[in-house]
């Protein structure tokens, strides 16, 4: 499969185009970074500390998406949904990573679906999305008597809050009770904010350092808790499962699908 890096010199960026190097039946096909970019016309393999793989980093997406049969996104919100309407004009597949889009870009992304086969999580890793099935399971079961809190860290550079995996916990909890995570999200206190209401889902958001990913569940009941805990510690783990997203969204119809689908769950 002829893949694309978008951000190619990006922490992800870097990570993926190792992980598009070292899998069997994909090459490197393009690497692209936005305008004004310092990273503009090295090669992407050195730049990911690799030996040189003959991709220029350019910011020339119609040209590299046109030789290719995906592209793997983990850029910034506006630029995920350029790349999506570029993606869908190409009839390749757009596997997204990239976390903090707002609902309007999601409607975007929506609609770039109806012709792109599109793969998005905001987690990719299989443990992740292994403890939402938990989580969805967890929250039906205990009821409304448990509080659920969803605690995360990520290191000093992560510029959205609540996390893409909070978010996607948040679901997946919001899912297990049957409510929309949109009426029962609390991800600010400060001050005099009252007793805890009833049926809410919170975040807590900590940044600092080096920090990967670490993200809890905890179930909150009287007189016990329960915390389920994911703690990334390799990126590469994120970019070889968008690999294996690209490669299982190559065959599929045109659609939006996630993580679960391509592992399964
Ligand atoms: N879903 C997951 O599993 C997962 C895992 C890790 C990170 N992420 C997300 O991926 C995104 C990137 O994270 P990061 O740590 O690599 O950030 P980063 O800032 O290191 O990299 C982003 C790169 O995108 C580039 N970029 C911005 N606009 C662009 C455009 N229009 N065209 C091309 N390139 C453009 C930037 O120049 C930068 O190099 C974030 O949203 C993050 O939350 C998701
Ligand atoms: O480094 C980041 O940024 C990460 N973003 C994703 C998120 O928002 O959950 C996945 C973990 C790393």
């Amino acid at each position: 499969m002829r893949l694309v890096v978008v951000g190619a010199s990006g922490r992800m960026g870097r990570m993926l185009v190792q992980a598009v190097a070292a899998s069997e039946g994909c090459t490197l096909a393009g690497a692209i970074e936005r305008e004004g970019a310092p990273a503009l016309g090295e090669d992407a393999g050195v730049l990911a500390g690799l030996p040189p793989l003959g991709v220029p980093v350019t910011d020339d997406p119609l040209t590299a998406f046109a030789a290719a049969d995906g592209v793997l996104d983990f850029t910034a919100p506006a630029a995920t949904v350029f790349y999506a309407e570029l993606a869908a004009q190409a009839r390749i597949v757009h596997v997204v990573g990239t976390t903090g889009l707002s609902p309007d870009d999601l409607r975007k992304l929506d609609a770039a679906a109806r012709h792109a086969r599109i793969v998005r999580s905001g987690n990719m890793s299989l443990g992740v999305n292994l403890l939402a099935g938990l989580v969805r399971k967890v929250a039906a079961t205990l009821g409304e008597e448990f509080d659920i809190e969803i605690l995360e860290m990520h290191h000093r550079h992560k510029v959205d809050a609540p996390s893409g995996t909070a978010l996607l916990l948040g679901e997946a909890a919001a899912d297990g009770r049957a409510v929309a995570l949109a009426e029962r999200k609390v991800a600010v206190r400060d001050g005099q904010t009252g007793p805890r209401e009833p049926g809410t889902i919170g975040f807590a958001t900590l940044r600092g350092g080096s920090v990967i990913g670490e993200h809890s569940v905890i179930f909150a009941g009287a007189g016990e808790r329960l915390e389920l805990t994911h703690r990334a510690e390799d990126r590469g783990l994120f970019a070889r499962g968008a690999i294996r997203a690209a490669l299982w969204a190559q065959p599929r119809e045109p659609g939006l699908y996630g993580m679960d689908d391509v592992l399964g769950l």
